[in-house]
């Protein structure tokens, strides 16, 4: 499999991933400035995580008009596997290659912690390894992860397998409770109509081997290898 990790200014899960990505398909990623306009033939690219531009109008909307997206948008539309992790799924959604939108969070405060989520889909090349149903646990760290989208959008969306991870309780329920940010029906994760771009909140990368506390994400890349490959 080859890859790529887009890098900007304020990314600060760019080395994360590429490391968690490394594990997985046993060679480094290609690491990729955001001024590049040109990427070469690739399986998956990483939209990672931080603060692009420092956040500055909101998160992802300056890096959503950086050269490469115009490049990662192509690449998108021609099938390539694209994967956007907290401010990676920001750009995402404000590049409209992802439906919705992600606000402030409802308490307006930044959270970090871990999180259990529920894998709504194991049918797609980023989630084969888990099984529907299942709870994960991943972290979250974001002032904007408060997802929305109008209810005709929504209801499409559920209709064709759409969410990704539901916030759930450490038992899988799907409760108010265990909402962190104020998303629409639990939503922490989603994917674009062809289900080739993914994107989400909470952190794989960060709990991809048992030396950071936990191992939960490593599913993800290793999925992606093996449809990959
Ligand atoms: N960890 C991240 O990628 C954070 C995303 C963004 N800067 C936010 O605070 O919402």
């Amino acid at each position: 499999m080859k890859a790529a990790v887009i890098v900007f200014p304020g990314s600060n899960c760019d080395r994360d991933v590429a490391v968690a990505l490394q594990a997985s398909m046993g060679a480094k990623p290609l690491m990729v400035w955001h001024r590049d306009t040109q990427l070469p033939d690739l399986d998956l690219i990483v939209v990672p995580g931080g603060f692009s531009y420092g956040d500055y109008l909101r998160c992802g909307a300056m890096a959503a008009h950086s050269p490469i997206m115009r490049e990662v948008k192509a690449k998108a539309d021609q099938g390539t596997r694209v994967l956007g992790i907290c401010n990676g799924f920001q750009i995402l959604t404000e590049t409209g290659l992802l439906p919705g939108v992600l606000m402030r969070n409802k308490d307006l405060k930044f959270i970090c912690k871990d999180v259990h989520l529920r894998v709504e889909s194991d049918q797609t090349d980023f989630c084969r390894q888990y099984q529907a149903g299942q709870t994960v646990r991943f972290p979250i760290a974001h002032a904007e992860g408060n997802y929305f989208a109008d209810p005709e959008t929504f209801k499409a969306m559920e209709g064709n397998g759409q969410i990704a991870f539901r916030y759930c309780s450490s038992l899988g329920e799907v409760t108010d409770g265990a909402n962190p940010n104020g998303s629409l029906s639990n939503v922490a994760g989603v994917y674009n109509a062809r289900h080739n771009v993914l994107g989400l909140m909470p952190h794989p990368e960060r709990l991809a081997e048992d030396l950071l506390g936990g191992s939960d994400g490593k599913a993800m890349f290793d999925s992606l290898v093996e449809a990959l490959s």
